[in-house]
């Protein structure tokens, strides 16, 4: 059977790379709303119920919107906004979080595609967590670099508009209530708040995470390679995993921490730098927030819903 999928918000950031990503299969047909109809409620109707799978790829208000448009019970939706991350309702897109995460997406009638950002902290994080190596009271800090394409449409035109008045590196978030601090904080099952630091580099998309780790707070403090093969266990465990992790060294820099390294890819890799003398360590994580961080990870789960090899299909 050819499965239907719509994909609302076809023209933004987000739903243009799915729709590039999905040309070629033979085994979809994506329905297609008119340029003039995009924003036309009774279309999007209408598409969305004729859909097996709707891909939402809208702001969180039309998200929503969207999903009270269903009015049948077989239409399954993946969003890609921040509208149902932390519903009880939804299942959550990201796939290597732990083993049951992909059966529990291959079942879902509903997913929350995860946020850009959260994913390079939970696919580092929870790993240890769930290992014993950190405990869930840990204050932990978050910050990264992200291409400016993370602020959809609107950035875009921003940045691309000031040839010479684009900023090369600006901080935000600094009231702390970024959007994506309670999927954060949620999965990866931390007792408060991560403090959260993002930056916007002059660059269009690819991203690179750190969460910085005074060990020495721990009652049993970790080396870093004992942090290292707790993170690969993790996804030496997890069946057709896009996330892997890089070999452990002790090295002061590296050009594979560009953000830029996974661009058009699905691919996330983590690394772990570490001074046991000191009790300090770093995780790293690098990948694009267009793939894994956005139309790759919806991709990855609308074959996980379909029960099509995430393999052979991410190759689109
Ligand atoms: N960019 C990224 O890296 C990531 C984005 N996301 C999330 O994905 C979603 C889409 O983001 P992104 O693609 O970047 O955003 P864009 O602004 O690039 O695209 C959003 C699209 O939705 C359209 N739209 C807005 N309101 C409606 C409506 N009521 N009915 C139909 N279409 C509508 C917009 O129309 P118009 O063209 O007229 O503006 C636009 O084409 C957001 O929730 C975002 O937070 C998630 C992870 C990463
Ligand atoms: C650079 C930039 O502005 N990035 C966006 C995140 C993009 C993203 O992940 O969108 P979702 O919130 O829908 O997941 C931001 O920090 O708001």
């Amino acid at each position: 059977m050819v499965a239907k999928i719509f994909i609302d918000g076809e023209a933004g950031t987000t739903g243009l790379q799915i729709r590039e990503r999905l040309a070629g299969r033979r085994d979809l047909e994506v329905l297609s709303i008119a340029a003039d109809k995009r924003k036309d409620q009774d279309e999007r109707k209408r598409l969305l119920n004729a859909a097996d799978v709707a891909i939402l790829c809208l702001p969180d208000d039309a998200a929503k919107q969207s999903v009270s448009l269903i009015e049948n019970d077989s239409t399954r939706v993946i969003d890609a906004s921040t509208a149902f991350r932390v519903d009880p309702n939804w299942v959550y897109g990201f796939a290597e979080m732990d083993k049951g995460q992909s059966d529990a997406i291959a079942n879902a009638r509903f997913v929350a595609n995860p946020g850009c950002w959260p994913q390079g902290l939970i696919g580092t994080v929870r790993p240890l967590i769930d290992a014993g190596i950190l405990p869930t009271s840990h204050p932990v800090s978050y910050n990264g670099i992200s291409g400016y394409t993370g602020g959809g449409k609107q950035m875009i035109a921003e940045y691309e508009a000031a040839s010479e008045g684009a900023s090369h590196f600006m901080p935000y978030g600094l009231t702390f209530q970024h959007k994506h601090v309670p999927e954060m904080t949620r999965y990866t099952k931390l007792d408060s708040a991560p403090l959260f630091v993002p930056s916007v580099g002059d660059f269009a998309q690819g991203m690179t995470t750190f969460v910085p780790l005074q060990l020495g707070q721990l009652g049993k403090v970790p080396s870093g390679k004992e942090l290292h093969a707790a993170i690969a266990d993790h996804y030496a465990g997890i069946k057709d995993s896009f996330v892997t992790v890089a070999p452990y060294q002790e090295i002061a820099k590296t050009p594979v921490l560009d953000p830029q390294v996974h661009n058009d890819t699905n691919t996330m890799t983590l690394h772990v730098f570490a001074n046991d003398a000191r009790a300090q360590a770093v995780l790293v994580a690098v990948y694009d927030n267009l793939g894994k961080g956005a139309s790759g990870a919806a991709v990855q789960n609308l074959n996980l819903m379909l029960g099509v090899s995430a393999r052979e299909s991410l190759a689109a």
